[in-house]
């Protein structure tokens, strides 16, 4: 009666409004994600999925809830991210002064300031990928898309970050048995940050002996003890100053213990998402023909753009290549990455916001999957994939609607939430979409690709990261290049 009652006023399954278990089933489920936007599409903005947790896809509450003045708070969401418990890094410290003060110490890293060879660096990376591909897919084998776009974000961001890449595309395997055991993980992460009851026990010493151990020699601790090698590297009392992130961090006056904490929330962050952003839209340019002959006409009309070793500056790759853009772009928005609560919790006194009164207590979640599918932000044929939309809104820019604002500015402020916003917002976008920009052209002027089985063309499970496997795709060689 009592968890009835906290917020009634929100409608929902009736398990959802007097127990936690709506939402535990789900989320063990790894279709939370659709389960919740089934919700919104039958009860509107708001729905009910626990008794103190309502989930939304109305993007001016998104924006309200990080935005810099705001009196709501991260959720108990947040907890489950301690990689190394009681220690509080930049993506599970709840307290308000010590993230800002956090995050200002990593900010120059993440934004790429200090970093003069971020490009050099990813494009280094993009050799190895084509590489890779070229060996692999002679004598017309098929390749594993979902393991090397992995391989790929890993070899980012451990390059960027410790000045050497772990090495995945090279060698063209899970070292370490990194993917594969944190693939079983995530469920366990999300059902932790889910339910604060779950985070409790897994935070308790009963599992200590199961967390992992810098000594490890797979898994988590394993890259966990690659991360503590570099930062010990990095701050040895003879170490010159490193032009990479954790130089950077160091520079802006991060403690060793933090900075090891921030490695791996560089590799967690940074791999999965990105992977999944460079499969997701490579898998619907493929397979969408029409689509797909755009960009290759779009790419061998610019082939000035491209260097000798397969690389295409973030810049160029913005000016010349507006459909290519509006792919990546499209494939974002129809497959945000990223579909975790993320919650934040209202004020105790409550707030209204945007027409709607949130009681005080209550945890505010995030549905990206239908906040990214909204009729009247991105047309009636917002379920489909369109890159045009991206252009017809381009070329509207000059007439703003009712409100002041264009309808590509509304296109792109919504768009921007699949990485959080405000205080709270993303860190590593800026990297992420120099990623984007500099493969997916390389990618498809390279080679010609097709889907195996278009029956099963991914396996895919949504634990708020995808855990995505078996994209099993025919690449040949573009003889010209
Ligand atoms: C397409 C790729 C990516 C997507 C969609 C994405 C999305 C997100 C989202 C939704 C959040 C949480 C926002 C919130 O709490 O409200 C976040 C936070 C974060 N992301 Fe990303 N991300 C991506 C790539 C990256 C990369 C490449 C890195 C690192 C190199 C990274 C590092 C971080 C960090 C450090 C935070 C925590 C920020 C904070 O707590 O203040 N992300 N990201």
């Amino acid at each position: 009666y009592r968890n009835y009652h906290k917020c009634p006023q929100f409608d929902g399954p009736f398990l959802a409004k007097i127990s936690g278990a709506w939402l535990l089933y789900h989320t063990f489920s790894g279709k939370l994600n659709l389960h919740n936007g089934a919700l919104l599409r039958k009860y509107g903005s708001f729905a009910r999925i626990s008794p103190d947790k309502v989930v939304t896809n109305d993007p001016v509450v998104l924006r309200h809830m990080s935005s810099p003045r705001s009196e709501f708070r991260r959720g108990t969401f947040y907890d489950a991210f301690s990689i190394q418990p009681p220690l509080r890094n930049v993506l599970s410290q709840k307290d308000e002064k010590l993230h800002n003060s956090l995050r200002s110490k990593l900010i120059r890293g993440y934004s790429g300031k200090d970093l003069p060879n971020l490009e050099a660096d990813i494009d280094a990376r993009i050799v190895d990928l084509v590489n890779l591909i070229q060996t692999e897919s002679s004598n017309n084998k098929l390749i594993d898309f979902s393991a090397s776009a992995q391989y790929f974000t890993l070899d980012v961001v451990t390059h960027i970050s410790f000045s050497a890449p772990v090495g995945y595309l090279r060698q063209n395997r899970d070292v370490y048995s990194y993917i594969s055991k944190v693939s079983d993980y995530l469920q366990v992460l999300e059902l932790g940050a889910n339910s604060p009851t779950i985070q409790r026990i897994l935070d308790s010493g009963l599992m200590a002996p199961f967390r992992p151990k810098t000594t490890d020699t797979d898994g988590m601790g394993a890259m966990m003890g690659m991360a503590s090698k570099a930062v010990a590297f990095h701050y040895a009392p003879d170490a010159k100053a490193y032009p990479d992130m954790l130089g950077s961090f160091i520079k802006h006056g991060l403690t060793q213990q933090e900075a090891e904490s921030e490695a791996m929330v560089q590799v967690l962050g940074g791999s999965d998402s990105t992977a999944t952003a460079i499969r997701m839209i490579m898998l619907y340019i493929i397979t969408h023909p029409d689509v797909y002959a755009k960009c290759v006409q779009e790419i061998e009309a610019n082939e000035h753009v491209f260097t000798a070793s397969h690389s295409i500056t973030s810049a160029d790759s913005r000016k010349h290549l507006p459909y290519v853009q509006a792919c990546i772009k499209e494939g974002m928005r129809i497959w945000p990455p990223l579909q975790a609560l993320n919650s934040k919790l209202s004020p105790p006194g409550g707030e209204t916001v945007n027409a709607v009164f949130i009681p005080g207590g209550i945890e505010v979640c995030h549905n990206a999957y239908t906040t990214q599918r909204r009729v009247e932000i991105y047309g009636a044929d917002a379920e489909y994939f369109r890159p045009e939309r991206w252009l017809e809104a381009a070329a509207e820019a000059g007439k703003p609607e009712a409100d002041g604002k264009t309808r590509l500015a509304r296109m792109e402020s919504t768009l921007e939430l699949i990485f959080g916003s405000g205080r709270f917002g993303c860190l590593g976008r800026h990297i992420a979409l120099i990623e984007l920009d500099k493969v997916i052209p390389v990618l498809l002027r390279n080679f010609q690709w097709a889907v195996a089985d278009p029956s099963r063309a991914i396996e895919s499970k949504c634990y708020g990261v995808f855990v995505q496997k078996g994209m099993w795709l025919k690449a040949t060689p573009r003889t010209e290049y």
